[in-house]
């Protein structure tokens, strides 16, 4: 019994803190389930690469990383959930089949132990790595979150057509840094947009009736003919490092140099003095650009954490509250 009148410190456990071997005891195995089926998915429809390293980023942006995203709107109901919002609604299906996947096999060997969002995490390094980015190690002990709304996805999302202003304060607001905002955008190294997404620089660039002059001529050409100003198909994806869009590479970097960033935003970033230096050292320096992305990834994934059952949940089924 302690004599003075100070009483013990509470040995409580840090709260937000993730940790590398959060399920050691609870599910050992896991990221070798995980990993079983995204070296799977991979095989089989390579597409969910992209779809769910973009699945993480918007779980993220929108009430941290908690799985939010993957909670599908109640039938009937007129309160839209995340996945419902118009900023999401080409986050492809092959992400969320990818996460529905892994956690049915998570779950038939340890039920009710591991969160989505650290399903999410784990499975967005795994198609990270696959692809041929870095391996990074992946902390866990994120609770799954009890909200997912629609009404507030706009403001945490970016818009392909977002200045760079706009791109830093919105980072910013995540805790990420200007290098961040830049290192993380290299994850358009691969993956597609679909055409609306950048039809505004083909033919009226800012209200001026005219391409962006920041666009390549002929890439510009090219992109015209897969999108035409009216009656394309709204189905047409085209990728976003025209270079390698399937390799996870500093491709997205070396074709800004040469104005061949298929975004708005993307190509801004070459323009900004703020973010100019560091998309041009990434461009240089390939190993430095996946180094970066994985610390970048890791900061990224431990936005708003939630942990314990005041603020989380383990969910069972990803697309349903418990
Ligand atoms: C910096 C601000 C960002 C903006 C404005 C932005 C915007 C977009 C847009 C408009 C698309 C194409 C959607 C479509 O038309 O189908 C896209 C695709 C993608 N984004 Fe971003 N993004 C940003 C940052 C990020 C970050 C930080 C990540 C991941 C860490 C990311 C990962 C991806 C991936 C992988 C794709 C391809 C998805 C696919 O092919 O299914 N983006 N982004
Ligand atoms: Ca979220
Ligand atoms: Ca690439």
């Amino acid at each position: 019994e302690p004599t003075t009148s100070q009483p013990p410190a509470p040995r409580r456990r840090q709260h937000r803190e993730l940790s590398g071997d959060y399920y050691s005891k609870t599910c050992p195995q896991l990221e070798n389930l995980v990993g079983s089926i995204t070296s799977q998915r991979f095989k089989e429809v390579p597409i969910s690469a992209p779809a769910t390293i973009r699945l993480f980023f918007h779980d993220c942006f929108v009430e941290g990383c908690d799985g939010s995203i993957l909670i599908e709107t109640e039938k009937g109901s007129k309160r839209l959930a995340e996945r419902d919002a118009e900023e999401n609604k080409e986050l492809r299906e092959e992400g969320f089949e990818s996460i529905i996947k892994a956690k049915a096999l998570v779950e038939s060997h340890c039920p009710s132990r591991v969160s989505c969002s650290d399903i999410l995490a784990i499975a967005a390094r795994d198609f990270i790595h696959l692809a041929g980015g870095p391996y990074y190690q992946v902390k866990k002990g994120r609770w799954d979150g009890k909200r997912s709304t629609a009404a507030v996805v706009p403001q945490n999302i970016p818009r392909s057509n977002s200045t760079v202003d706009q791109l830093i304060k919105l980072f910013a607001s995540k805790g990420l840094t200007v290098d961040d905002l830049v290192v993380l955008s290299g994850s358009h190294t691969i993956g597609f947009a679909h055409c609306k997404s950048f039809t505004g620089r083909l033919y009226d660039y800012k209200g001026t009736k005219r391409p962006d002059p920041t666009l390549d001529p002929r890439l510009l050409k090219e992109l015209r003919m897969s999108c035409p100003f009216s009656g394309g198909s709204s189905g047409v994806a085209l990728p976003l490092d025209t270079t390698t869009p399937f390799v996870f590479d500093n491709g997205y970097f070396t074709g800004l140099g040469t104005n061949l960033g298929l975004l708005g935003s993307d190509q801004a970033l070459f323009l900004d003095p703020r973010t100019k230096p560091i998309a041009v050292e990434m461009a240089r320096d390939k190993q430095r650009f996946l180094k970066a992305f994985g610390d970048a990834m890791g900061k990224m994934g431990s936005i708003g954490v939630k942990r314990g059952r005041k603020h989380g949940e383990i969910r069972t089924d990803c697309r349903v509250f418990l």
